[in-house]
Order: structure tokens, then sequence, then C-alpha cells
């Protein structure tokens, strides 16, 4: 037993899970994502810079990361910290803020916004995706990823005795690369020594979910205590769902509110709608995998916040369990993925 044990651990100090409320598995309050820069489609150059204001909005969102500034969430915490409020007022208890290093994580900034809002914070431990590793990470062990993780859980990170509560989201490219594969088995062994949860961004195919579970499976990682984020965009059969349902993870649907003719990262990849995103909640739920699903929007670049017209943190709140009650989902079904199901992920062992 360590002293986390039954508790979940936010940027203020640990908290009894009771306390958590409802909670968005996955969101950034603060990150750049300049590593994910797509250069726009022919004759669209000079749009680039254009001022982020209504009459480009449309533009925006269908195109938000051939935008440079539109990837510069870190310049807008008092957006971010009056859409917390509203957040608050919307019922809302609790947000696991998933950036690693890698995407600029700021963990004193999220103590701030934590203070200032009321809202629990948990910050993620690890590292992003394999363009993102520098030069030294590429070279540590296993075993120095390792102590790396468990220290920012048990000492703090950033420098700061700001402890994360989770370890990710760890990122992961389709192939998986060699530094991310040693990344994960390091998330993995921490987990071990730590009883932690861990959170996944896998690779945009479908068979990438599979394929870090085996890796995290194989290096001794306890995957009923791990998320599989991005599900919406990763696996759309509903046959392969159910395949990797099996293995034994949390489900996230974690784009709500994303809506995008053209999915830039993966051409071949038709973006579901809110409405496909809960008929796949309903799926997994007749399935009897209502005890795995987990919900949040990745606000992640500019366009998303309500500041710009975008849903914010609070459109599932607000929008999205409306909806599922018409749906046929009981109050009792919404209570389990939107508090039950995360409160039991950040719980450590
Ligand atoms: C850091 C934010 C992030 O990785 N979001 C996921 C975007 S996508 O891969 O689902 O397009």
């Amino acid at each position: 037993m360590s002293a986390l044990s039954g508790k979940v651990q936010t940027v203020l100090g640990l908290l009894d899970p009771s306390q958590l409320g409802r909670t968005m598995t996955h969101e950034h309050l603060t990150m750049t994502f300049e590593c994910s820069y797509c250069p726009p489609g022919p004759g669209q150059e000079h749009l680039v810079k254009i001022p982020i204001e209504m009459k480009n909005m449309f533009w925006l969102n269908q195109n938000p990361y051939s935008h440079n500034e539109n990837l510069l969430l870190n310049q807008e915490l008092e957006a971010v910290r009056e859409e917390l409020v509203a957040y608050r007022q919307a019922g809302g208890g609790a947000i696991v803020e998933n950036t690693t290093t890698g995407i600029s994580r700021d963990v004193r900034a999220l103590q701030k916004l934590a203070k200032e809002t009321g809202v629990h914070i948990i910050a993620g431990a690890g590292y992003y995706v394999d363009v993102t590793h520098s030069d030294e990470t590429r070279k540590m062990t296993v075993e120095k990823l390792t102590d790396v993780i468990v220290s920012e859980v048990l000492r703090g990170a950033d420098g700061t005795d700001i402890c994360c509560g989770v370890i990710g989201e760890i990122g992961t490219s389709w192939p998986i690369t060699d530094s991310e594969k040693k990344v994960l088995q390091a998330a993995a062994h921490a987990q071990t020594q730590l009883g932690c949860p861990v959170i996944i961004h896998p690779g945009r195919n479908s068979k990438a979910p599979e394929a870090v579970v085996q890796i995290l499976q194989e290096a001794g990682g306890d995957i009923s205590k791990t998320v599989m984020s991005h599900l919406d965009r990763t696996i759309l059969d509903y046959g392969e769902l159910l395949e990797f349902a099996k293995m034994g993870s949390y489900l996230e649907y974690d784009l709500f509110g994303t809506i995008m003719l053209n999915y830039p990262f993966n051409l071949q990849v038709d973006m579901p709608s809110d409405c496909q995103r809960i008929q796949s909640l309903a799926f997994l739920v007749a399935e009897g995998y209502e005890d795995r699903i987990l919900v949040a929007h990745d606000v992640h670049t500019k366009n998303r916040l309500a500041k710009y017209g975008g849903h914010g943190y609070s459109h599932i709140l607000n929008n999205i369990v409306p909806k599922m009650l018409t749906r046929g989902f009981t109050q009792n079904q919404v209570d389990k993925i939107l508090i039950d199901n995360p409160k039991q992920w950040l719980t450590f062992k």
C-alpha cells in the first residue's frame, strides 16, 4: 500500500475519489501542437495566417492544423479559465489534462487554473509521439524513462513539486517507432510500481490500439487500468471495435464536438459526427461495455474554445448528455460514463 493508494492525485494534491464528480478524461488546457502542422491544400496558402475571427471560423474549423497560431492553445489561459468556470456551472467536477512532454506541458499553469476555478485537474506524466522526442529522450533506456515517469508522479513535473496523477497521454504513431515502444514499456513498468492510471494516444490506424496493448501487456502493464483514446477516429468498424474491447482497456470517445470533412492526418477516415459517436457508445453499452466507456472533447487547438465559437469544455454536459437521454441511455448509464468509470480509472491501486 502506498500513500497514493485509494486516492486520486490532482495538481493540488491527493483527493478522495468521491470528490471528483463529472469528469472529462481527455482535455488540454494549455499546450502547443506545432508538431502536427499540416500545410494547407493548393491555393489556400494565403490562409495560414488569417486572424482567428468569426468570418474565418468555417475554414479554421475545417483546417485547424493548417494555421500556426491556432495550434498555440497555451496563449489562451484567460479564456480557458473562464471556460472552466462555465464547466463548473454546467455541473463539471474534474478534468484530466493529457498534455505530456513534447507538447509544452505546464503544471504551474494547471495548478493556478485549479485554484482559481475549483475544477479538479489531474496532470499527465510521460511523453507524446516520436516526432516530439528530444535526442535526450531517444537515448534513454527503458529504466531511465521509467524513473522519469515515476518521478513526475511521486515528486513532481517540470521542475516543480506539482505531481501528475496519470501516465499519459503517451503518444504513439503508426507504425509504432522504437522510441515510442520504449516509452510504452516504461509506462507499463511505472504503472506496475505505482498502481496508477495510464492513457494512450494510438496511431491513426485501426490496428494501432491492439498493437499498443500487446506491448503494454508484454511489459506487465495493467490493461484494466489503461485508457485507449481517440477511438472515434481510429476504429470505425463495429466488428473490429468489439475485438479490441475484449482486450479489456477503457474505451474513450474523446473527439466530441469535432466536425471535419477531411481528416488531414488520415484521409481514409471519415470523422464521425456527434450523433454517430453516441451510436457507437450505445453499441458498446448494448454489448455489455458500459463499465469501460469514457468521454471527452480533447480540446487542443484555439478554434475549439467557446471564445472562438467552438464547443468548449461543457458541450458534453450541455448538449451530448441530453441527446444521449433521448437515445435510450438511462441516467444511471450516463452517470457511469461521466462519474463512476473515471473515478474507478483515476483511483490509485
Ligand atoms: C495532443 C492532442 C492530440 O493528440 N489530439 C488527437 C488529435 S487526433 O490524432 O485524434 O487527430
